[in-house]
């Protein structure tokens, strides 16, 4: 089922939460939205769950108008942050909640609230109640009581925040296998990870200050971010500033090949781990603009380590290098290689 948002502004208060917002969903679909703390993420969310009320716009299911239509008459399963579980009802039962209430038979009631159970983990829990449940199990189960249903739109808000690294890896996975299962359903995923967003989303939708900033296929996002915004937010881009003269691009001087200047004000995009580091004493690996700079900040990270480097005329650099690579310390003087594919300009924002 389709879902879609036309021009759909919030306000709490004072507060605009939600400015304008317009996203169409497919089925079959998952969107993510994306974006900051407090950029009106959730909001959206809720809007389409028919938790908050616009104060402009309308919000269509499978192209009827539900923008008045209560939360239950939606027919939607939504999964928010710290989503109560009824704490009077044993696991079993809270899975099994919206499978009785649609009155559906009790055999099939028991074989999907087990399905359910055993898709999130969770089978020998079964007659535990909420209040002997870790966080990440209550929201393993809110995940579950969602799904049984088999809804044709879910709303995910932050669904993983509070499992650890590994429940959260393996959650990705169950919710991969999941939009293999159900093909038809759309996703509305809120998240402020990039990672899940990328793993998921067929779009991202990046918002920032109540509003949308950019929606795009996850891979057209992250491989050209059409905003400063985006670029940064989504992959952590170097944004270094360049001049421009006629259409060409000049980076600390020299010029960056390839590059065309469309517009006053851009700057060059540069993902951390496009950039090599080369000791100055070396030839030449990499083709490219090549800077020298100084090494200000070295942080391992397990697979690759994260180094910054200070360049004159163009600020700090950050470089992901991969552990079997040439690490320099800190205050070494390094050529910093830009390789002319990994480079795309971006517009510099305004103000
Ligand atoms: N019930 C409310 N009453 C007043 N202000 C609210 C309410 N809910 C949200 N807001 C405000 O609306 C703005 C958007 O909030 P929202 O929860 O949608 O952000 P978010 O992007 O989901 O953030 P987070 O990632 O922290 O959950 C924020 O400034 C927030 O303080």
């Amino acid at each position: 089922m389709t879902v879609e948002l036309e021009d759909v502004t919030v306000h709490f208060g004072r507060t605009c939460a939600l400015e304008g917002f317009d996203l169409s969903v497919a089925a079959g679909e998952t969107v993510a939205l994306l974006g900051p703390s407090g950029s009106g993420k959730s909001t959206a969310l809720k809007a389409v769950a028919g938790f908050v009320r616009p104060s402009r716009g309308r919000i269509r299911l499978g192209g009827s108008d539900v923008t008045d239509l209560p939360p239950a008459k939606r027919g939607i399963g939504v999964v928010v942050q710290q989503y109560a579980l009824f704490p009077h009802l044993r696991v079993a039962d809270n899975v099994a909640f919206g499978l009785r209430a649609a009155r559906k038979p009790k055999a099939e009631v028991v074989r999907r609230v087990g399905e359910m159970l055993e898709m999130v983990g969770m089978t020998s829990y079964a007659r535990r109640f909420p209040r002997e449940l870790s966080g990440g199990q209550q929201q393993r189960i809110a995940i579950a009581r969602a799904l049984a249903i088999r809804p044709s739109v879910l709303l995910l808000d932050e669904p993983l925040a509070a499992l650890d690294a590994r429940l959260r890896a393996d959650m990705l996975g169950e919710l991969q296998k999941l939009r293999r299962e159900v093909p038809d359903i759309a996703i509305v995923y809120v998240t402020h990870d990039q990672s899940e967003a990328l793993v998921l989303a067929d779009r991202i939708a990046v918002m920032r200050d109540a509003r949308l900033v950019d929606v795009a296929p996850a891979a057209d996002l992250y491989a050209a971010p059409p905003s400063a915004f985006t670029a940064s937010f989504l992959g952590g881009a170097n944004l270094l500033p360049v001049e421009t003269s006629g259409d060409s691009v000049k980076l600390a001087g020299q010029l960056v090949p390839g590059l065309q200047a469309a517009r006053d004000k851009s700057l060059l995009c540069i993902r951390p781990h496009a950039i090599r580091l080369e000791s100055p004493s070396r030839g030449d690996e990499v083709s490219g603009v090549r800077v020298v700079g100084r090494v200000v900040a070295v942080q391992w990270r397990g697979a690759v380590s994260q180094v910054v480097c200070e360049v004159d005329g163009v600020g700090d650099v950050r470089v992901e290098v991969p552990v079997d690579r040439w690490v320099p310390g800190v205050g070494e003087r390094v050529v910093v290689a830009l390789p002319v594919e990994g480079c795309s300009l971006v517009p510099a924002e305004a103000g």
